[in-house]
C-alpha cells in the first residue's frame, strides 16, 4: 500500500472546506476536535486562514469559476478549485498554487481523472482572475438569513453588513488593567469604548502580555455588555452563560464576587484556563443555568443564540447553518430571561445580550419580556459610557450594535444589549 500523502496547509484547508460545505460542520467544532493537530503551528494558522478566506470569498470564486466550467464538478473538486482561486486572486504564487491543486485532485481516486481540467481552469484564473476579482460585489448572505435581515434593516444596510463580513475583522483585546499600556506594548490602538485593536497581530500567544495575562481576546462589541453592567467591587454577580469566559474576566477584573455557569464541560475548561492565565477569580459551576438558585446584585445573561453577529470572524456560519435551529434558541432565551429575574435581589440589574443580528433574539426578546413582567423596566442610562453613540439605542431601550459601525476602523461584531431592572 502506498503511504498516505503528507498533510499540508492546503490539504488541511481543503478538508475543513469539505466538512463545512459538505457536512454542515462549523469550523469551531472541527478545530475543537483537533483536525489540524498534525500540522506545525505556522501551517495550522495558514490552513485556517486559507479556509476562512475561501469561505469569505466563496461567491466571488464561484463567479470566476463558472466562466470556465461547462458543468459543475463534484464538491471535492469544486472546493479544490475554490481554494486555489481565492489564493490566486489574493496574490498567491501561481506555480505553487496550481501544482498543489492538481496534486490534491490526483490524490483522490474518484477525481484523479479531472486533474487536467483543474490545471487548465486554474491557469486561466491565474491570468485574468486577480483583476476581475477586485471588481466583483461583496458576497451576499444566503437567502434564509438575508431576507429577515432586509426586512429588519433594509437592503442598503444589509449590503453594508455584507461588505463588513467580506472585509473580515482585526484583533481586539480587553485589558485587565490600563488599555493604554496594553496598546503601547502590543502596537495597538485604544478604541473609543476602551478595547485595544490590532490591525495586523500575527500569532496571538506571541504578543507581549499574553503569558502574563495582561489581556484577553474579545471583540470590541462583546466587551460592551460587561461595561453596561458596570459591576462594583464586592457585588455578587452571576454570569449565566459564561464560557469561554471573556465577560467573566471583565466582571472579576472589576472586583466583583463572580459566579460563572456554563452547560458545556469542555467550554468551562476554557474559562478555567483563561482565569488561570489572567490570575482572576470566579466560582465556576458546570450545569444548566435554568436549574441555578441564589440571589445576586447583578446578572449578565449572554444567552446562546444564532451568533449571526460574528460572521466577520466566522464566515462558515451562514454556509453550515440554515436557520432551522434558531427557533429553539429563541425559546431558550425567553426562558433564561424569566429565570434570571427570579435570581435578582430587589433593585438588582440584569444585562441581557446576544451576538445576533436578528431582532427576534434582541429587540423582540426585550419587548416580550416587558409584556410578561409588569414592573420590569429598561435602564437606558446604563449606555451613558465612553464611545457609545446614542444613535445606537433602540426604541424599546436596548443597544443595537452592527458590523458596519466603525467601518473606517475595521467594524465590530453585531450584538444586542439591554439592561433590565425589576
Ligand atoms: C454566547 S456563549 C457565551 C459567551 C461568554 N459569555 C463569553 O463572553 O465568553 C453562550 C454559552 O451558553 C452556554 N449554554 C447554553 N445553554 C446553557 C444552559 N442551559 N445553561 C448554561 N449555559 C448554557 C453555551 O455552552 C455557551 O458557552
Amino acid at each position: 500500500m502506498s503511504p498516505k500523502p503528507k498533510q499540508t496547509a492546503r490539504s488541511a484547508a481543503l478538508n475543513l472546506l469539505n466538512q463545512v460545505l459538505g457536512e454542515d460542520r462549523l469550523m469551531s467544532e472541527l478545530l475543537g476536535q483537533g483536525v489540524l493537530q498534525g500540522l506545525d503551528p505556522a501551517d495550522r494558522a495558514r490552513a485556517q486562514r486559507l479556509a476562512t478566506d475561501t469561505m469569505r470569498g466563496l461567491e466571488r470564486a464561484d463567479r470566476l469559476l463558472q466562466k470556465h466550467l461547462r458543468k459543475n464538478p463534484p464538491l471535492y473538486v469544486r472546493n479544490v478549485l475554490r481554494l486555489a482561486t481565492v489564493e490566486l486572486c489574493q496574490g498567491g504564487d501561481a506555480h505553487g498554487v496550481v501544482n498543489e491543486a492538481v496534486n490534491l485532485t490526483a490524490a483522490n481516486k474518484r477525481t484523479q481523472a479531472m486533474k487536467g481540467m483543474v490545471n487548465a481552469v486554474l491557469r486561466k484564473i491565474a491570468e485574468r482572475g486577480p483583476e476581475t476579482w477586485a471588481n466583483l460585489r461583496a458576497p451576499r448572505l444566503p437567502k434564509w438569513l438575508r431576507d429577515p435581515l432586509v426586512m429588519a434593516y433594509g437592503g442598503d444596510v444589509v449590503g453594508a453588513f455584507e461588505a463588513a463580513h467580506f472585509a473580515g475583522a482585526p484583533l481586539d483585546l480587553t485589558a485587565k488593567g490600563d488599555p493604554e499600556a496594553v496598546a503601547q506594548a502590543t502596537g495597538g490602538e485604544v478604541l473609543p469604548t476602551g478595547s485595544v485593536r490590532l490591525q495586523d497581530p500575527g500569532q496571538v500567544s506571541a504578543l507581549p502580555g499574553f503569558e502574563a495575562g495582561d489581556w484577553w481576546v474579545q471583540d470590541a462589541a462583546a466587551a460592551i455588555p460587561a461595561r453596561v453592567l458596570n459591576a462594583q467591587p464586592g457585588e455578587a454577580v452571576l454570569d449565566m452563560c459564561a464560557a469561554p469566559g471573556g465577560k467573566t474576566m471583565q466582571l472579576a477584573a472589576a472586583g466583583a464576587e463572580v459566579t460563572a455557569i456554563d452547560l458545556s464541560p469542555a467550554r468551562m475548561e476554557r474559562v478555567a484556563e483563561n482565569l488561570a492565565r489572567t490570575g482572576l477569580k470566579a466560582e465556576l459551576i458546570t450545569g444548566d443555568a435554568l436549574d441555578h438558585t441564589g440571589q445576586y446584585d447583578a446578572i449578565l445573561l449572554d444567552a446562546p443564540c444564532s451568533a449571526t453577529g460574528t460572521i466577520r470572524r466566522h464566515p462558515d456560519l451562514p454556509l453550515a447553518k440554515d436557520g432551522s435551529e434558531f427557533g429553539a434558541l429563541m425559546d431558550l432565551q425567553a426562558q433564561m430571561i424569566d429565570h434570571a429575574l427570579t435570581l435578582l435581589k430587589p433593585g438588582g440589574r440584569l444585562v441581557f445580550c446576544t451576538c445576533s443580528l436578528l431582532p427576534d433574539e434582541g429587540e423582540c426578546q426585550v419587548e416580550d419580556a416587558l409584556e410578561r413582567h409588569p414592573g420590569l423596566k429598561v435602564d437606558r442610562e446604563r449606555f451613558d459610557l465612553p464611545g457609545i453613540d446614542p444613535e445606537w439605542i433602540t426604541e424599546e431601550g436596548g443597544l443595537r450594535l452592527r458590523p458596519d459601525y466603525w467601518a473606517d476602523k475595521g467594524g465590530m461584531d453585531g450584538f444586542y444589549i439591554a439592561c433590565l431592572t425589576a
